[in-house]
């Protein structure tokens, strides 16, 4: 579908590229001959997942960042440090987020902090950061924000999360007319469900049974890496620059033929949602 040196030349920072879909759309650009920058706040995971790129793509530059982009001293320094010492990005994919299941009624200020500090603070401070900086040098880019299919339908049980990426669906929209005259595009995609560990454990923590999500989709199926991957692609390659200001789902049309996710916790009890917790907080100590 693409020339496979379509993004030669280009530099692309991809926050949380170390992992689920961030790494695929990773994986797929350098496979495009993309430079990477991947950053996420686990260093080892980071590294990792820069090293079996590199091994994978050995004719392609490919470096880890470890950061929190919840800091935005951490933030700026790091951009000033790829541009200092790699000559700055082409484009930027706001991937990296934090997301559980509560019902809002439970949740804890901190435990509202911890995604609306990542998902909408976070991606402002790295936007803010890359964006000035391609201003000031006149040089143009392209940011693609990864939100949900929920910034339409609004969704049960991930408020903090709805309510941040509405917030940078609307980001999107407002730099796309803010900075279009600097030659900076904004687009986002809102995909559906594409199984990741990151998602599966802190979403669907005690059921990772998927044959009703595949039964309910009007296209009978779960999302797959590669179609983000793709699409992700198509609105950052530089050929693509009249496309500005959208936001795509990316669902098989499951957010139009059944709406929000999540209505089935509806029907669980306090002791369900006590599991739920345990399980959750478990895998994510698992993971770090
Ligand atoms: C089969 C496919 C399944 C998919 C299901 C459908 C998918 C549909 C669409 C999906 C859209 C996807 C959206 C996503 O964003 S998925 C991305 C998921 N990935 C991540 O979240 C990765 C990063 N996450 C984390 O690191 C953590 O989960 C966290 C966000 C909590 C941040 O970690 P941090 O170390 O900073 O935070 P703490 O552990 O210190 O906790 C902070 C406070 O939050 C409270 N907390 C944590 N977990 C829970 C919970 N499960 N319930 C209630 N409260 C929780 C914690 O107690 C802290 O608060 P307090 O200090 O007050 O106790
Ligand atoms: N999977 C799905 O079905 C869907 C996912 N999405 C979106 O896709 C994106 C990727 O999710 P997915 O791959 O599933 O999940 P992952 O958990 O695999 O991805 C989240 C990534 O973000 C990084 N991250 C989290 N917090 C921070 C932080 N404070 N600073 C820097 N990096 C951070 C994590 O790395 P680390 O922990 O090392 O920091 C991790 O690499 C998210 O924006 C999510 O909302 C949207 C719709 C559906």
């Amino acid at each position: 579908m693409f020339s496979p040196q379509l993004f030669k030349n280009q530099s692309v920072l991809i926050t949380g590229g170390g992992t689920g879909l961030g790494f695929g759309m990773a994986d797929r650009l350098a496979s495009l001959g993309a430079t990477l920058h991947l950053c996420g706040r686990r260093q080892e995971v980071i590294e990792q997942a820069a090293h079996s790129l590199k091994e994978k793509y050995p004719d392609t530059d490919i470096f880890a960042h470890s950061l929190d982009i919840r800091d935005a001293d951490m933030v700026e320094a790091l951009v000033q440090k790829i541009w200092d010492e790699h000559g700055g990005v082409d484009a930027l994919i706001n991937n990296a987020a934090g997301n559980f299941i509560c019902p809002t009624e439970d949740l804890t200020i901190n435990g509202f902090k911890a995604i609306t500090e990542t998902v909408l603070n976070g991606t402002f401070y790295v936007t803010q950061a890359v964006g000035k900086r391609w201003i000031e040098s006149k040089r143009p880019g392209s940011v693609l924000s990864i939100v949900v299919t929920w910034v339409w339908t609004g969704s049960p049980f991930v408020v903090p999360s709805a309510m941040s990426k509405s917030a940078v669906d609307t980001m999107t929209k407002s730099l796309a007319i803010e900075w279009g005259r600097h030659g900076i595009r904004f687009n986002a995609i809102a995909p559906g469900v594409i199984p990741t560990e990151g998602a599966s454990a802190r979403l669907r923590p005690v059921d990772d049974n998927t044959e009703n999500l595949v039964k309910q989709n009007p296209m009978q199926r779960l999302g797959q890496m590669n179609d983000l991957a793709q699409l992700a692609a198509f609105l950052l390659c530089p050929q693509n620059s009249w496309i500005n200001g959208q936001t795509i789902a990316l669902d098989g049309g499951d957010w139009l033929a059944n709406g929000a996710y999540f209505k089935q916790y509806f029907e669980w009890s306090k002791e369900d949602w006590e599991k739920a917790r345990e399980v959750i907080k478990a895998k994510t100590k698992g993971a770090k």
